[in-house]
Formats: structure tokens, sequence, C-alpha cells
């Protein structure tokens, strides 16, 4: 029988197994050693004509060779201490022919420095380990609370109010917007309000996961539950949001077939995963969204009635930026300051041509438009000011139809209103005193002559 050796020359042998345990002991069953190499001996400070026919308790300290050639079970990673230092060693009976005969044994770290250096290989992986872990928890938690929802708009302001007084309840939430209108912020701020607050928001948009992963995306599958399939399996979002809540982001965007398998597992409460024959409870909150016409949808036969019913318990419908007017150079400021942030910039600010070029434009992007330009300006500004020749070019030309100067039924002079104009003064008064009383609060309040209790008010206002 062809054992592999036949080809190899003895006298290479043992260079092969010098090569391939850097120390190795082979002891017979009465704990006598038959072979021991010269890096084995130089490591423990004798050589190997003198240790060899010794018993191996005489040769190496704190040695458990003999026990395991004896009872024939190895021992793997023990930790053995010779000369004072610890050094991790295998040791492996050695069985021929079904017949215990002896017990081989190898040192995998020569010196504590060598076990340390590893140790601190392994450590500062592990370390890195529990800091992404720990930033995806928190990535997970909700970032947004009510307070990041801007606007005074009185559509806006019915429908944030509807969502702080469902936020506490546990019942799914529809929330409906053309694309950038904020929906993703409004299901972070309903969660973060609600007493799941201290578990998973987990967000997935439905329409950029690929439709035969969809399903195991959400629910996760079983190790070998098809070609590829991780070892191990894979836990699915529903059980990543447990306790938590899940964000179902175009949800007109899921195909027929997956719509089925989420209805079965919001009126059952548990999740299969693929390839299992097991379910998982799971206590899971649904948030969806999608900007497009589910009622019509329900009536071509593209979405399936009783999912819509099963998620349309409380319906928010958010208004589009172009309905909103008004509500573009508050909003357009709050954008900025979190922008300035990003880019290490201070006292940003709109001329007065911007925001009412801002305001003229039908915003299709919505939010999300308006955020893009202003970071764009903020790229080529040099200044502080923000003026018309920052924006893109197709917002730098005259307003694109006349009835955008209307807003809420009435005629608007492209200009900013007084109180973002003031909100607007006081912000830039406030910093500016915080810089001058480098940041002491009581002291900028002084500065400014304003009570403390104002000054922290006023700082509350507006997100100092
Ligand atoms: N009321 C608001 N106040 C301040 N910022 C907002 C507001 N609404 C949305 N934003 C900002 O606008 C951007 C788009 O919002 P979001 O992603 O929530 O929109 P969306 O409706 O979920 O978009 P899509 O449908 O394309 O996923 C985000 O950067 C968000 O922070």
């Amino acid at each position: 029988m062809m054992n592999g050796f036949q080809n190899i020359p003895f006298n290479w042998l043992e260079k092969i197994i010098n090569l391939a345990a850097e120390r190795i002991v082979l002891v017979n069953r009465q704990g006598i050693i038959l072979y021991i190499n010269t890096a084995y001996c130089d490591f423990i400070g004798t050589t190997v004509d003198w240790a060899i026919g010794r018993h191996i308790e005489d040769v190496i300290e704190n040695t458990r060779m003999h026990i395991v050639a004896e009872t024939g079970r190895a021992e793997l990673a023990a930790v053995q201490s010779i000369n004072g230092s610890e050094m991790i060693a295998n040791r492996f009976p050695l069985i021929i022919d079904g017949e215990l005969v002896g017990a081989l044994g190898t040192v995998m770290f020569s010196n504590p420095e060598e076990w340390q250096k590893y140790q601190r290989k392994i450590q500062s992986l592990v370390d890195e380990l529990a800091y992404y872990k720990t930033r995806f928890e928190k990535e997970l938690k909700s970032k947004y609370t009510f307070d990041d929802l801007i606007g005074s708009s009185t559509d806006f302001i019915a429908a944030k109010k509807l969502a702080e007084r469902v936020a506490g309840s546990q019942s799914s939430v529809l929330l409906l917007g053309e694309s950038g209108t904020g929906k993703e912020l409004f299901a972070h701020a309903i969660h973060s309000g609600s007493p799941r607050a201290s578990f998973p928001f987990v967000p997935i948009n439905c329409a950029s996961i690929p439709d035969h992963l969809l399903e195991s995306e959400l629910f996760g599958y079983e190790e070998g539950a098809f070609t590829g399939a991780k070892k191990g399996g894979k836990k699915g979002q529903f059980q990543n949001a447990n306790l938590g809540t899940i964000f179902l982001d175009e949800i007109g965007d899921m195909p027929l077939s997956m719509q089925s398998k989420l209805l079965r597992v919001l009126q059952e409460k548990e999740v299969q995963p693929i390839g299992s024959q097991q379910s998982i409870p799971i206590d899971v909150r649904v948030i969806a969204a999608t900007h497009r016409n589910l009622e019509k949808m329900v009536q071509e036969g593209k979405f399936r009635q009783d999912l819509y019913y099963r998620l349309n318990v409380i319906k928010i419908d958010i208004p589009p930026l172009h309905k909103r007017k008004a509500d573009i150079p508050i909003i357009s400021l709050h954008l900025l300051e979190k922008l300035a942030k990003k880019f290490y910039r201070e006292e940003l600010s709109l001329s007065p041509e911007v925001i009412q070029r801002l305001q003229s434009h039908m915003w299709p992007g919505n939010i999300r438009e308006l955020e893009n330009v202003l970071e764009r300006a903020i790229n080529v500004l040099d200044g502080k000011t923000i003026e018309l020749f920052h924006l893109p070019l197709y917002l730098q030309d005259v307003a694109e139809d006349p009835k955008d100067t209307q807003f809420e039924g009435q005629t608007t002079i492209l200009l900013s209103p007084l109180k973002d104009t003031v909100a607007h003064a006081e912000k830039s008064a406030i910093r500016r005193a915080l810089a001058v009383a480098k940041g002491n609060k009581q002291e900028a309040a002084k500065l400014l002559q304003i009570s403390k209790t104002s000054f922290y008010d006023k700082c509350k206002l507006y997100n100092l």
C-alpha cells in the first residue's frame, strides 16, 4: 500500500519533521524518550544524546507526556510551565494499527516573547472586534429623534404629531411620501420615541436587495441551505431586530412571493430560516415606507391587499418639500449646520438671494436634493456665505415656474421669513459668545446679557 513516504529519502524525514513541528518529542508507553529534536533540546538546555533513552520526567519539567502515553487521551493547546515560562504544548497519543504505542509532543511557542507577540496580535484583533461590535450595535440603535425632524408647515407638523402620538404603540406604521422627504428619519424618530428604543433599529431597503436574496436577508438561512450558504448559517434581519424595530423601506418594490412570506411572519410572529424545520419566535415592530401608490398597486394586483391592511394600521403622509416652501430656510440652516460640522467649517450662511432661489425650486428630490445642493456649495465656497454662483447651474437660472412663487395659497415675496432671519442671527450670536467664552455657557450667557436658563433653552433650540 502506498503511504506517500516511499519516494522520500530516509535522511529527509528528520528535516521534514523539524520543519513541520519546530520542537518535537516522542515517548513510548513507558514514557521513555525515543526521539527528541535539537530545537527542543536547545530550548530546555540539554542535548539529544543525553535525553534519548531517559524517562521524559527526567528531561522535561512539568511534562504530562507519560500520562498521555498511558491514557491515550490527547491534550491540545495545554499551558505548560518550562524554565519559569508558560508554553503552549500539544500532546497526541500515538496509535499504530489500533494499538497505543506512545505519545508525540510539540511545543508551539518557544519563549514567552513569541507567545506574547502572538497574544498581542490576537488581542489587537479581539479589541478591534469589540470596537466594531459596539459600533455596529450603536449603528443598529436609532440615531435620530423627533427633535431632528425640522419644519413648521401645517401638514408637516400634523405628520410629526401623529408619529409622536403613535410612537409608544406596538402597531405597524406605514410612511408614505416622495423619495427624500424624510421617511427614514421619521422611522428612526418613531423607534427612538418608543419603548423599544434601547433595542435595535434595523433599516432594510427592499428595492436595493436582489429578489432572490431578500428572503435570506430578512429571515436568514441554515448551514447548507443552498450552494454557497455560509458555514453556520446566517441570522436574518428580523432576528437581528428582535425586540426592536425593522424599517422596510420601499415596501412597494417587494416581489409578490416575498409579500406572502412577510405576511405570514407578521401574522405568526415567527420566522423560519431557509432550510430550517424550526420556527423562531420574534417580537419586532414593523415600520414600512414607500413612495408608490400602494392602494393603486393593490387594485392592479401588484401588492397583496391583506399585507397592505396589516401594514397600514397607522398611515403617515409626509409632505413633499415643494408643499412646505416656508420650511425651506429653516431646513436649509439646519442642513448647513450639519454639513458645516462634517466639513469642519464654521458660521456658514446663505445669502438672501440663495434663500429666495431655494424657495422657488420644485425639489423633485426633496430634502435629499437640498442637502446635496448645499454640500456641493460648501465644497466650492471660499468664504462663509453661500451665494447664487455657488449653486449648481440648474439652480442659478431664474425660477422654473411662476406658480413656484406661490405656496400654501399665498403669493410669496421671495424672502426668508423674518423669524428665520432672526433665528439665524440669534444662533450666530450664541456661537460667537460661546467661542469668546471658550465654551463656558454661563460666561457666554453673561456676554449676551441674557439669563442662564434662557441661554440653555436657546442652545437646545438651535442644537448647540
Ligand atoms: N424634516 C427633516 N429635517 C431635517 N432633515 C431632514 C428632514 N427630512 C429629511 N431630512 C434629511 O434628508 C435626507 C433624506 O431623508 P430620508 O433618507 O429620511 O428620506 P426618505 O424619504 O427615506 O428617502 P427615500 O425614500 O429615498 O429612501 C436625510 O439626510 C435626512 O437627514
